[in-house]
């Protein structure tokens, strides 16, 4: 349960025509800039998760990290980094792992650090927002080459019908905090 969904919806930014007509940007800025929203968000999702056995929890750069670490924490467990078009030594790219992204038109890679989630892992996989679900869907493929099990997907905003679609397919529970209509 949200204590005040009405502050938290009041500190999501809708962007209309950005970055070009018919795109809308999303921008959860203001959440991570309000001590109390951070207090809520963070302390919801830690209770909706706690103990349910999760092992690791996997979160995706760049805004998935603030309220991800804060959950790790809350909850004792390892915070494990997906990397989006990174090239830093040490990070498995993989070819799943690419796809084109439709709102941001380019190319996109996620990797994730070789060795950081062990064999039979449970992970949590978050991120701040769902709209195509395509970024948890390739976050979710790159795990599970692991040998590892996503066994919960978990996002601050769900925008629109499609991403939560696309996640209802992996047959994996989703649950997020806001939906965005
Ligand atoms: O469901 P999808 O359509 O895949 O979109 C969701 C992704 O879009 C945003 O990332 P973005 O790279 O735009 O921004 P960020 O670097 O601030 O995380 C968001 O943080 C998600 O990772």
């Amino acid at each position: 349960m949200i204590t005040d969904e009405y502050l938290i919806r009041s500190l999501i930014k809708l962007h209309h025509h950005w970055p070009e007509k018919g795109k809308i940007y999303i921008d959860l800025s203001p959440i991570y800039g309000s001590p109390q929203a951070m207090h809520m968000v963070a302390d919801t999702l830690t209770q909706q998760f706690l103990n349910q056995q999760h092992t690791h929890i996997v979160s995706i750069e760049t805004s998935g990290l603030p309220v991800a670490s804060l959950i790790a924490y809350s909850l004792a467990i390892p915070l494990v980094i997906i990397r989006k078009n990174n090239f830093s030594p040490g990070l498995a790219f993989d070819k799943p792992g690419r796809w084109f992204h439709e709102q941001v038109r380019e190319q996109r890679t996620l990797s994730l650090p070789e060795g950081a989630i062990p064999e039979e892992s449970r992970v949590l996989l978050f991120d701040d927002l769902v709209y195509s679900g395509e970024t948890l869907r390739v976050a979710s493929a790159l795990i599970t080459r692991n040998k590892a099990e996503v066994t919960d997907f978990a996002s601050i905003v769900n925008y629109g019908e499609d991403g939560a679609k696309r996640i209802q397919q992996l047959e994996i529970p989703y649950y997020s905090l806001i939906t965005l209509e």
